[in-house]
């Protein structure tokens, strides 16, 4: 398996279960999609939230599957329902329709379409995910919550570098210099402490790390 970002803006992510795990995958796809989710009965997560989800109380059948993914014309199957013939149901029908699947109560071998979700931390815009090629989904947890510390400030530290390296070329600075400056930046304990206390005090610390480079 190979990890892709996909963009699901303007997409719909059709869910069957609406229990603990499709509630929790609903929820993740809400912050860009739009989300239905189809179930006899909703997880309080779901039915609580003034959320952008859309529940459709309705237990399809496998047939029944086949005209949701139709109609619905998602982007993304999620196959959370607790009855494995439906999972495949909904998994076949979406693989017929040529759209993506994720089929939560399995693990292992994956065929062409099928997709994992990842365990994932988000510092806006840095996002890292993380999978056990479905082998541990409670290893990525864990090491999820780890990662969670340990990049703690990279979303102001990619904002402040994304700056900087525009800047840079903006100066025509030659690329090798730009390049050097950039990564010492990104590197730099100094400039991340300095994050910490605000956007001002890391760039006038990341100013000197780049003319240091610059001035060689
Ligand atoms: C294959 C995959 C398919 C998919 O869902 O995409 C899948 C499958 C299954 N999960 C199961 C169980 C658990 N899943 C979690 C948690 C998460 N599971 C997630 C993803 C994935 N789970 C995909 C592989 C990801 C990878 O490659 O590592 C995460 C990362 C993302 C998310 O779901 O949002 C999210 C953590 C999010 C976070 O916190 O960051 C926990 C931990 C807990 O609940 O505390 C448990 C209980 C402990 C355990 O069993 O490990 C079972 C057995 C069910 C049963 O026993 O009946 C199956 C089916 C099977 O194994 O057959
Ligand atoms: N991928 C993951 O991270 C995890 C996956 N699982 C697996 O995911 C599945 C769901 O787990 P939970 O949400 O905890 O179970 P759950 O029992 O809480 O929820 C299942 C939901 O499916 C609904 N449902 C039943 N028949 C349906 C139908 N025909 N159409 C639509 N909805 C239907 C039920 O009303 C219920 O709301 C289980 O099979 C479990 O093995 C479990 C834990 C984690």
């Amino acid at each position: 398996m190979i990890p892709l970002y996909h963009d699901l803006t303007g997409e719909t992510v059709l869910v069957f279960g609406g229990g603990a795990v499709g509630a929790r995958k609903a929820l993740r796809f809400a912050d860009e999609a739009r989300v239905v989710v189809v179930s006899p009965a909703f997880d309080e997560r779901l039915a609580g939230a003034a959320s952008d989800v859309e529940l459709v109380r309705a237990a399809p059948d496998a047939d029944g599957v086949r005209d949701w993914i139709d109609r619905a014309a998602p982007g993304l199957v999620v196959a959370a329902t607790n009855d494995a013939a439906v999972n495949a149901a909904a998994e076949a029908a979406a693989l017929d329709a040529g759209v993506l699947v994720n089929r939560t109560d399995v693990s292992g071998a994956r065929t062409a379409g099928s997709v994992v979700v990842p365990a994932t931390v988000d510092d806006d815009p840095v996002r890292v995910a993380l999978s056990t090629g479905g082998a541990s989904p409670a290893l990525s947890k864990a090491l999820r919550e780890r990662i969670e510390a340990e990049i703690s400030g990279a979303g102001a530290m990619a904002d402040l570098s994304g700056a900087l390296r525009q800047e840079l070329k903006d100066r025509d600075i030659p690329p090798a210099e730009r390049r050097e400056a950039i990564r010492r930046v990104v590197r730099s304990e100094g400039v991340w402490k300095a994050l910490q206390k605000g956007r001002s005090y890391g760039r006038q610390e990341a100013d000197s790390v780049i003319e240091e480079v610059l001035n060689r």
